[in-house]
């Protein structure tokens, strides 16, 4: 039989995350290569492609895309710059994997919709990365054997160390909470319908500008109540957990696990840093669940429908933050290509 070439990927935005999965698929990941990166900023373009054989520097997405040795894309640049780029990405057919949020509001999610239908079949993953991490996998299974009954509520806590410059009350909506949108539209199979946003007195370690910590709660569609805590200042590490609450059991996952210690009257570990290490695992089986389903010729895992609807909530979150009202969100009636 002969061997299917490797898949020849273009990473757009060699920032923290496109430079990491650009390691990732030039060392980690089977049937691919990194065929060429672009980034706006030429020097680290040039800089990241300078580690991969083979690798070409591009400032402009539509040259990369113009390129034979390009089979496939991979956006990792600002979530404003995905909607061009994905547009892009269909006039030439090429399949994506698109980092989260697909874009940053529901308008310009529609428009992607609109455009991934004119071309009639799917051509984007959406990087919801937990749905690939064994412990979300696991939780997952449980609920969908049900194993405790139906579920009642999930409590989740998202905890960053701390924030860039920058970073403001609506990004812990749009960057951090549409994760756990994602979570729970995925584990429950149920839309979001409300969203209300409560703010403590702030944490004095936070900027002075953002409201942190901020507990966010989800109604269902199928009545649930899901509860997020998201605090991004909160110093100490990175903590992702979710405990689902069953009729007859709970299950969770995001537990500290591996190394504990026991020394001078004292039991410890270490707690991750930041998503980079946490999530490692699920972002390796991610792009490479992606290459496989690319090379099979299909599309697989968050469709831009589940990009869409995370924008959805969160544009009712942003709402229902600023308000400090329970805010219902609205969604356009599911389109058949997305069944
Ligand atoms: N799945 C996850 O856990 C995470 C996902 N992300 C997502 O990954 C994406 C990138 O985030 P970071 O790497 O943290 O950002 P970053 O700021 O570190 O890197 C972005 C890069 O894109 C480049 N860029 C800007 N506009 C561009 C354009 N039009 N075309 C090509 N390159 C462009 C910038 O010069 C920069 O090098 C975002 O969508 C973000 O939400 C970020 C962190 C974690
Ligand atoms: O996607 C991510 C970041 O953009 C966001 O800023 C962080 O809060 C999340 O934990 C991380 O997974």
């Amino acid at each position: 039989m002969p061997q299917q070439p490797p898949l020849g990927v273009a990473v757009i935005g060699t920032g923290r995350m496109g430079a990491d999965h650009v390691r990732r698929i030039d060392e980690v990941v089977h049937g691919a290569r990194v065929a060429a990166v672009v980034d706006v900023d030429a020097e680290r373009a040039k800089a990241v492609a300078g580690r991969v054989e083979g690798c070409a520097a591009y400032t402009e997405p539509a040259a990369a895309m113009a390129s034979s040795d390009v089979d496939a894309l991979l956006i990792a640049s600002p979530g404003p710059a995905h909607e061009a780029a994905l547009l892009q990405a269909f006039a030439h057919d090429l399949p994506v994997l698109c980092e989260k949020p697909l874009t940053p509001d529901p308008a310009a999610a529609l428009r992607v919709l609109e455009a991934e239908q004119r071309l009639g079949h799917r051509r984007v993953q959406v990087g919801f990365m937990r749905r690939y991490d064994a412990g979300f996998m696991r939780l997952k299974s449980v609920l969908d054997a049900g194993e405790f009954g139906r579920p009642l509520m999930l409590h989740c806590q998202h905890r960053n160390a701390s924030t860039p410059p920058g970073f403001t009350s609506q990004m812990m909506i749009n960057d951090s909470v549409v994760h756990e949108i994602d979570t729970t539209r995925w584990l429950l199979d149920q839309e979001i319908t409300a969203v209300t946003v409560l703010r403590p007195a702030p944490s004095t370690a936070a900027p002075a500008h953002l409201s942190d910590p901020q507990l966010v709660l989800f109604e269902t569609s199928g009545g649930a109540v899901v509860d997020v805590e998201i605090f991004v200042n909160c110093g100490f590490g990175y903590q992702v957990r979710c405990e689902a609450v069953c009729e007859s059991g709970s299950a969770r996952t995001g537990e500290e696990a591996g190394l504990v210690t026991h020394s001078a009257g004292r039991w410890g570990g270490t707690i991750p840093q930041d998503f980079v290490p946490r999530f490692a695992e699920a972002y390796d089986r991610q792009v490479q669940r992606w290459v496989d389903a690319t090379r099979r010729g299909t599309v697989e895992g968050p469709s831009s429908w589940d990009g869409y609807a995370a924008a959805a909530v969160c544009e009712a979150g942003v709402t229902a933050q600023a308000t400090g009202r329970r805010t219902t969100t609205e969604l356009i009636e599911r389109p058949a290509l997305y069944a």
